[in-house]
């Protein structure tokens, strides 16, 4: 803090020249700026067709990338796709704060780009919504630029008044530490594994580093903070004469975040009132420290977002903030996906399986699949366009362009292992199907379906009829025995045709369990205790 002002005089001067503005003064930052350097550097003219970009096709990714290296290392300059028409064309791009952001991403004179993205840890796990910020992270990060995920340890503890319509209500400190955890855990995971395939292709075996308090945690091409590690140090009084001075109450009223409030019945605290603030001299602090020149967010966060691009302005007298946001991620009645909402799509594996993850997104209707597919993957547009053509031609097979949405949206949530273990489950849990089923395949499931225990003596040689009832699968016998004639009542996957059929020791499977299903949708565990 105290520095601010001598800093600010420095900036002054160097912000004359533009390329500057990527060379922050703090000594930490060049280390950083060196790591950038060494990302994959790609041809500005294949952006349009980043069939490198496509996470399912590892070895694509691997030639296209080798050549333009190779090219690029040839003409001696640093090329990078144009993130800024990549979003846009994908219909990731709500807002920037200047049109010079476009040229600044792709100019191969200038250093990589330092982007971030804030989350705030009020719940244990991220959800679809945030995973946009994460996607948008990760369009930065192919491009060849520096993804930051903060977390908002201290601004958590706050609350975001941005699109709420009643004051957050508070954490205690264990919840917050936890949800911290969680985040941190799930984005390590998603942008390290991109880190981890890039450092693979460039033949370097580093993996990203997770700080045992996970606080901090960093690859190559990604770097996670908390806010709370500086926070914790800022004195109020100091504060206020630093940073509160420059804060124009008026135009911090004038916030959509604020004024929304004011109408309403519950007003507004003194406390949520200054979150702009404090996020505003987060990306102060970044780019003094870090190096870090744009913000992204939803397009809720727009008022946070220009509070610190403004503070850079006026405090460091610097131009060279950017600040970028992507429309919010609406289902199709208009409504938005969030955690407050009933059966929200957790990142967290935990909270929701792979499984289920990949079953709603091969369950979204046709008019969001196109959609989502440009928002949600990476895959080249070609390919989406193509997608999307098949829908209408002869002979689609239905959902087909669900399946894929849902194979590349899973397997970047929850990478290869947790793809296979959806399609495993999904291909068990298919009346019919050939799979032969076997215990841990169906404990798997077992947490997304109904399931009961029974003892031994209740399942072995008791009528498949009995057993559908008993365990609440079918209401009535009669629904049972209709059932079987109608060829819908399953046993472990297999078609029962005989009304008599009794359950033998070898239908358990392993010694352990039993998979009814009565028809594609209602299914039962039963565990044999
Ligand atoms: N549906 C969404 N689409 C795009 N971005 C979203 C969406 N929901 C949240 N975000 C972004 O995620 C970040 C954190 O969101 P925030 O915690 O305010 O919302 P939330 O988790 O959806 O809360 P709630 O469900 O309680 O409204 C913000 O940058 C916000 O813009
Ligand atoms: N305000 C963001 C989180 C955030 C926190 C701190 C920041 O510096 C940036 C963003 C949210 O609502 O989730």
């Amino acid at each position: 803090m105290a520095t601010i002002a001598a800093m600010a005089a420095m900036r002054t001067f160097l912000c004359s020249n533009n390329r500057l503005f990527f060379f922050p003064m703090n000594p930490k930052t060049p280390t950083f700026l060196l790591h950038c350097n060494s990302n994959p550097i790609f041809s500005r003219n294949n952006h349009k067709n980043h069939i490198f970009f496509s996470s399912s096709s590892t070895r694509r990714i691997q030639s296209a990338q080798e050549t333009l290296e190779t090219q690029n290392q040839e003409m001696g300059s640093v090329l990078r796709p144009n993130v800024v028409e990549i979003l846009e064309e994908r219909g990731l791009l709500e807002s920037i704060t200047s049109e010079n952001l476009r040229s600044a991403c792709s100019n191969p004179n200038l250093s990589p780009l330092k982007v971030y993205c804030g989350f705030d840890p009020t719940a244990e796990s991220l959800h679809l919504g945030n995973l946009l910020g994460i996607i948008v992270l990760s369009w930065f990060q192919r491009c060849g630029h520096k993804a930051v995920a903060l977390i908002g340890g201290a601004t958590g503890r706050i609350g975001d008044p941005s699109g709420k319509s009643l004051e957050r209500p508070e954490l205690d400190i264990q919840t917050l530490e936890r949800n911290t955890a969680g985040i941190v855990n799930t984005v390590n995971m998603i942008l390290g594994r991109w880190d981890r395939s890039r450092n693979l292709i460039m033949g370097s075996e580093k993996t990203s580093v997770l700080n045992p308090n996970l606080d901090v945690c960093s690859g190559d091409s990604f770097v996670i903070l908390n806010n709370f590690d500086w926070w914790k140090e800022i004195r109020l009084l100091d504060f206020l004469r630093n940073v509160g001075r420059f804060a124009r109450v008026g135009t911090m009223m004038g916030k959509e975040s604020v004024k929304n409030r004011l109408e309403s019945e519950q007003g507004m605290s003194y406390t949520e009132f200054t979150y702009q603030l404090l996020q505003g001299y987060d990306f102060l602090y970044l780019y003094e420290n870090e190096g870090v020149n744009v913000q992204i967010g939803g397009s809720d966060q727009w008022g946070n977002i220009t509070a610190g691009t403004e503070l850079i302005r006026k405090i460091l007298q610097a131009e060279g903030a950017y600040g970028l946001t992507f429309p919010l991620l609406l289902k199709s009645d208009g409504t938005k996906f969030g955690k407050s909402e009933e059966g929200a799509i957790w990142l967290s594996p935990s909270m929701l399986s792979p499984y289920k993850f990949y079953q709603y997104f091969f369950s979204v209707p046709d008019v969001d699949v196109v959609r989502f597919l440009k928002i949600l993957t990476f895959l080249n547009m070609d390919e989406i366009r193509q997608l999307e053509e098949g829908m209408t031609g002869p002979g689609y097979v239905p959902n087909s362009a669900q399946r894929r949405l849902a194979e590349e949206v899973t397997r970047f949530v929850h990478g290869e292992e947790g793809l296979l273990e959806a399609l495993k489950a999904t291909e068990a849990l298919s009346p019919g199907s050939e799979t032969r089923l076997d215990w841990k395949t169906i404990e798997g499931i077992a947490e997304d379906i109904p399931s009961c225990s029974l003892s031994y003596d209740q399942v072995f040689n008791i009528s498949l009829v009995d057993l559908s009832v008993s365990t609440g699968l079918l209401e009535s016998k009669s629904a049972a025995r209709r059932l079987v004639k109608q060829g819908g009542l399953y046993l472990n996957n297999s078609r029962v045709d005989s009304e008599g059929k009794t359950i033998e020791a070898g239908d358990i499977v392993d010694g352990k369990v039993l998979l009814l299903s009565a028809g594609k949708k209602n299914k039962m565990v039963v565990r044999i205790s």
